[in-house]
């Protein structure tokens, strides 16, 4: 759409007023002239006066559009200062409110009145103090009211104002080149409510990784200690001041490459010392945090030390129990459990290999008499002298000695016929005879002397192992109806 353009017609201004002005001197000159020809003059007067007509109405037309824009500027500007999302306020010189928005007057509709008849600064602030719309002032109001002013003063800095409805202000106040000032005030609750949650969730973050059980570490992306809790002080014996800038390497004893990303996934065990030197077991679980200013990472640490150690604990005393399960108290030697255990293996293994197994029963002669004569508990002495004898003999030919019962022995010897057990039976009637241990009450000799009955052959998987024994046993049997202190082999071993 064209409209009427008045810069047009103003810059046709200049002309038309010399235009005017010639012809004003056009018949100014011929009105003076001696003998002036009646036929111009009534033309040029009318020529001049249309001229200066055209003249004053341009200029009119240039005025109003002139005006007309001032007032769309104006319009314009005031609008624009009403949309802003923030209030704004401007004083003059001398600190009187000149010019505000729509968004103060929204602010602070009470004191609308006071705007309108531009109240001055101290007026308005001294109101807003004693109607208590300003809690920071509540209590101490000329004290806030010094401090508030000598902030107005000085004009720079950005204050931050909570008012009673609970919104926060950020106020910017700049003098202007004329002495006046302009304020503008910003709502930035939401701002603030973000930053108090934000400061909030930051403190219990803190308070619970202060009170966590375990270690916390915070480390850079290179592997230096940035931050330990109290519990990673406590385990590692050092202060969080005193491993800021160290790498984890020596605090963990390991070497974990560049960074401590190589630490990340599943969770890792390692042992290392603290400072006083005892051996530590650790879990590590390693935790990468990366935002958009930060890049760090949390190392999540559980103490396993008492665990491990009463895992060792358990083991040895598991061993123990297993020892003790399978050995005789008094002699030391395999108790009868064991050797019903040990008869099962070696019987499978002598069908398997078709290796002879030899087993050969050992009892103390007249252990009665010898119990009466010297007590029980030289008894158990005495049995404890016979184990160990008997123990030697088999020595490490691969055979067990076992407690039968009583003062009954039995030895179990894999891989072993009747010859080779016959010879280590004759070992132990020997060795016992040279022991020469005194037996006064004996019938047969003043020493200690043993019966032994033997029986060897090559199992078969079929069969009861229990028949070597039987077979051994009945040699038993028969070596102490022989008169004792001797040895006696099955007639015919047969194992099935
Ligand atoms: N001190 C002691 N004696 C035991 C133990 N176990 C069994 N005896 C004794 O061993 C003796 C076995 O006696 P008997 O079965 O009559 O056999 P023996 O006197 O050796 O006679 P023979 O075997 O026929 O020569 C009993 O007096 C039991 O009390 C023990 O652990 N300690």
């Amino acid at each position: 759409m064209k409209s009427y353009n008045p810069d047009a017609a103003i810059r046709w201004l200049p002309l038309t007023v010399v235009l005017a002005l010639a012809l004003q001197l056009g018949v100014f000159w011929v009105d003076q002239a001696s003998e002036p020809d009646p036929r111009w003059l009534p033309g040029l007067a009318e020529l001049s006066l249309g001229f200066n007509l055209v003249l004053a109405l341009l200029a009119t037309l240039a005025l109003r559009r002139a005006r007309e824009r001032i007032r769309a500027a104006n319009r314009s500007l005031a609008e624009a200062i009403d949309a802003l999302p923030a209030s704004v306020e401007i004083f003059d010189a001398d600190d009187r409110l000149v010019a505000y928005n729509q968004q103060l007057a929204a602010n602070y509709p009470h004191m609308v009145p006071d705007f309108q008849r531009h109240a001055s600064f101290e007026e308005l602030v001294r109101r807003s103090v004693r109607e208590g719309a300003i809690p920071a002032a509540v209590g101490r109001e000329e004290e806030w009211l010094a401090q508030r002013f000598a902030d107005r003063a000085r004009g720079q800095e950005a204050l931050l104002q909570r008012l009673s409805d609970g919104r926060w202000l950020r106020i910017f106040e700049r003098r202007t080149p004329s002495g006046g000032m302009v304020g503008v005030r910003l709502d930035v609750s939401d701002l603030i409510l973000e930053q108090q949650r934000l400061a909030a969730s930051q403190a219990h973050l803190q308070a619970f990784v202060r009170a966590a059980p375990n270690g916390v570490l915070t480390l850079d992306t290179e592997g230096h200690v940035l931050e330990l809790n109290p519990a990673g002080e406590r385990l590692f014996g050092f202060s969080a001041a005193e491993l800021r800038g160290s790498h984890i390497d020596l605090l963990f004893g390991i070497c974990m490459g560049d960074s401590p990303a190589e630490l990340l996934g599943e969770p890792r065990e390692l042992s290392t010392r603290r400072r006083d030197g005892q051996e530590l077991t650790l879990q590590l679980n390693m935790a990468e945090v990366r935002t958009d200013t930060t890049h760090r990472f949390v190392c999540i640490i559980t103490d396993l030390s008492e665990r491990k150690r009463q895992e060792v604990a358990l083991q040895l005393a598991n061993a123990q129990l297993a020892r003790q399960s399978t050995t005789d108290g008094l002699t030391g030697v395999g108790n009868r459990r064991h050797f019903d255990h040990l008869l099962q293996q070696e019987w499978l293994n002598s069908a398997r290999e078709g290796h002879s197994l030899a087993c050969v029963m050992v009892d103390i002669d007249h252990f009665k008499q010898y119990n009466d004569h010297y007590g029980h508990i030289a008894g158990d002495e005495t049995l404890r002298r016979v184990a160990e004898l008997l123990h030697t003999c088999v020595g490490r030919s691969g055979g067990t000695v076992c407690r039968f019962g009583g003062e009954e022995f039995v030895l179990l010897l894999p891989d072993t016929d009747l010859a080779q057990a016959q010879t280590l039976a004759q070992r132990c009637l020997d060795s016992l005879r040279l022991a020469a241990i005194e037996h006064a009450a004996s019938p047969l000799r003043r020493s200690l002397s043993l019966s032994i009955g033997l029986a060897a052959g090559v199992a078969e998987a079929h069969a009861s192992p229990l028949r070597l024994v039987e077979q051994a046993d009945a040699a038993l049997y028969a070596a102490k109806q022989n008169g004792r202190a001797r040895l006696v082999c099955a007639p015919t071993v047969r194992a099935a």
